[in-house]
């Protein structure tokens, strides 16, 4: 069940980034809510804000690392715990995501442009925002774990 979850993400993801790249020129920014939201087209050869542009070496080790972890702890630790069990799905479906492009382009597509504050936040993609949603589901998991183990002590 887990795994439907990471490929639904899978192909919304690559679907998203298959239409900015069909439609729109690299640069060119449509605007859906003014000094808010943009679709702008976008590509990074590296991370989160750019690092590391052109390790791709690098980013393929470490994300085959990622989804070998996600893995194992699909495999183990999920079963009976569906919240952790779609917070693994989420990081898997975004790190493979962002991973088939590195292999096909050696560079991500990016096109969620939003400004937070007047602040232009990196332009993300579907793969990141997945990644983020399920880091973070995972991080409250393990907390509400710990308070539950202390409670119970
Ligand atoms: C989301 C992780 C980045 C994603 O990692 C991946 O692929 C993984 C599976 C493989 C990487 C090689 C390893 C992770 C490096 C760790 C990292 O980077 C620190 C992240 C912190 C995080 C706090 C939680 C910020 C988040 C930022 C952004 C996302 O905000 C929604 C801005 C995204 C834009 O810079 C965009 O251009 C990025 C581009 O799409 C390529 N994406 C990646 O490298």
């Amino acid at each position: 069940m887990n795994y439907l979850i990471a490929l639904v993400v899978i192909i919304f993801d690559q679907w998203t980034k298959y239409l900015v790249i069909e439609n729109m020129a690299i640069g060119e920014s449509i605007p859906i809510i003014d000094n808010l939201i943009y679709l702008t087209s976008h590509r990074n050869p590296g991370a989160a804000w750019g690092i590391l542009a052109g390790q791709m070496w690098f980013f393929y080790i470490i994300t085959v690392i990622v989804i070998g972890i996600i893995i194992y702890y699909m495999e183990t630790y999920s079963k009976g715990h569906r919240l952790l069990g779609l917070s693994l799905a989420l990081v898997l479906g975004g790190a493979i995501g962002n991973f088939i492009d590195r292999v096909r382009f050696q560079e991500v597509v990016d096109f969620v442009d939003v400004y937070i504050f007047s602040y232009d936040y990196p332009i993300f993609n579907v793969a990141d925002s997945s990644l983020v949603i399920g880091v973070i589901l995972i991080g409250i998991i393990t907390l509400l774990e710990e308070v539950r183990k202390d409670k119970k002590v």
